[in-house]
């Protein structure tokens, strides 16, 4: 995704010249260029309960507004006559050069927006040559994905996100894994060691992973399989309601993707509850998935610039400022509003942000107040239910087209150029 691609003059036409010159005969992007209307598609689409899952945060959802109010609040100040007529999108990541300064924010249970879920995700990333982190509550198999990936472009980049669950065995286990499929990076998420208090999916009594879903690390992993064995179940009810029966059916066809039973989908879904994650994870614990891996280590979640500065004596390698796109505490500040006090406590370490991106002109902004790059999340599960990976790859090329429009508009010639001078 080379800026001449993106927008601007050069081999390619821009993509805001596409767009226009595909109107004169009459064809319509796939999926709307707006925020709110490329949600609202998507809402169409949907059924209530995939969609209150995707879209909903936690409690009144304020927090969840503030992440966008956070971006609306910061404003943007151009220079003139020092513009560049194709600018340089890319940014350095660990190593590693990135085309442009977003990745694709892990997302469990993609599966809700699209049977083909995570599978054309990666498929749209690898071709754009944009990072996709796997999460892992991913409802295919990390090795699927990368697999898939490697099909488009051999070692296309791949992330890693970890959950630190109670059987520390799944945990290093889903690290040496990542490992073998070539993660670039682990993040490790610290804002859900509990589950937020969501009332979208509280009045609709509805957790995805109860019926199999998003389970496919865990199902295809073979300590957690072990550890199936030793759980006991409830007896099954004699007279299932119909509800009760669709239940069965999604746990038994998960169940067939992975080759367990419906009584093993049972135990392992009770499993997965009772284990998936550690309330009581501490910073000291860090110093055992430091040894585990020599890959980078990067927090997700990070809020507090004492928890940067405590992350940087620990021996991480990046932060990701993060409140989970408002869905774990409602009330916490909007995740752009402590970016630069972060910034400024991680020293050399690289920030990214994620949480309320929407658009190219956020990524700008985010730039601006120091972020080494962003994590698109929910605009591209939108994408992904409009038109599966077609529907992944034009939500990514309209905000990177976007982005690269606005760098030249603020007389940027890089993403690296920009700054405190960039802002009102
Ligand atoms: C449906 C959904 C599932 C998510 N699943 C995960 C996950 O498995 N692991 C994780 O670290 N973050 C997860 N997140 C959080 C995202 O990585 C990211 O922080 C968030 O989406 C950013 O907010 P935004 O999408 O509103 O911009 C999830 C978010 C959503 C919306
Ligand atoms: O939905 C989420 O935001 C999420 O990350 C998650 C992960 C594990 C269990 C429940 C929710």
């Amino acid at each position: 995704m080379s800026s001449s691609k993106a927008a601007g003059p050069g081999p390619g036409r821009s993509r805001q010249t596409q767009i226009f010159v595909d109107g004169l005969g009459g064809t319509r992007p796939l999926v709307p260029v707006a925020p709110e209307r490329l949600q609202e598609a998507a809402r169409r689409k949907l059924d209530g309960a995939a969609f209150a899952y995707l879209a909903g945060g936690a409690g009144a959802e304020r927090t969840m507004r503030a992440n966008l109010e956070a971006f609306s609040a910061v404003k943007l100040l151009p220079r003139r006559l020092r513009g560049s007529a194709a600018r340089d999108l890319s940014v350095d990541l660990f190593g590693h050069t990135s085309p442009a300064p977003v990745l694709l924010a892990p997302l469990g249970v993609l599966e809700l927006a699209h049977p083909e879920a995570d599978l054309a995700v990666g498929r749209a990333a690898a071709a754009l040559g944009v990072p996709f982190i796997f999460s892992s509550q991913a409802s295919e198999p990390m090795e699927r994905v990368a697999a898939a990936m490697d099909a488009v472009q051999a070692g296309a980049p791949r992330w890693f996100q970890l959950y630190w669950g109670t059987d520390e065995q799944v945990t290093r286990s889903f690290v040496r894994r990542a490992e073998a499929i070539g993660a670039q990076a682990i993040v490790l998420t610290l804002d859900t060691t509990l589950l937020g208090w969501r009332p979208r999916d509280l009045d609709l009594g509805h957790l995805p992973f109860l019926r199999g879903q998003g389970l496919a690390q865990y199902l295809t992993d073979e300590h957690f399989r072990a550890g199936l064995a030793g759980v006991t179940l409830p007896a099954a009810s004699p007279r299932p309601s119909p509800a009760l029966l669709r239940t069965a059916a999604s746990l038994a066809a998960h169940g067939r993707k992975f080759g367990l039973s419906l009584p093993q989908m049972r135990a392992a879904a009770a499993h997965f509850t009772a284990s998936y994650t550690r309330p009581d994870l501490q910073w000291d614990d860090l110093s055992r998935l430091r040894e585990w891996t020599s890959l980078p280590i990067v927090l997700k979640g990070i809020l507090h610039p004492d928890d940067a500065r405590e992350a940087a004596r620990r021996g991480m390698d990046g932060l990701i400022v993060s409140n989970h796109g408002g869905r774990q505490i409602d009330g916490e500040v909007g995740s752009l509003t402590m970016l630069p006090r972060v910034v400024e406590a991680a020293g050399d370490l690289p920030v990214l942000l994620d949480s309320g991106v929407r658009t190219g002109a956020d990524v700008a902004k985010a730039l601006t107040l120091g972020a080494r790059a962003v994590l698109l999340g929910r605009p591209y599960a939108y994408g992904l239910a409009l038109a599966a990976e077609a529907g992944v790859t034009e939500v990514l090329r309209n905000i990177v087209a976007e982005f690269d429009l606005t760098l030249g508009l603020l007389g940027a010639h890089s993403a690296r150029d920009l700054g405190p001078d960039h802002l009102a």
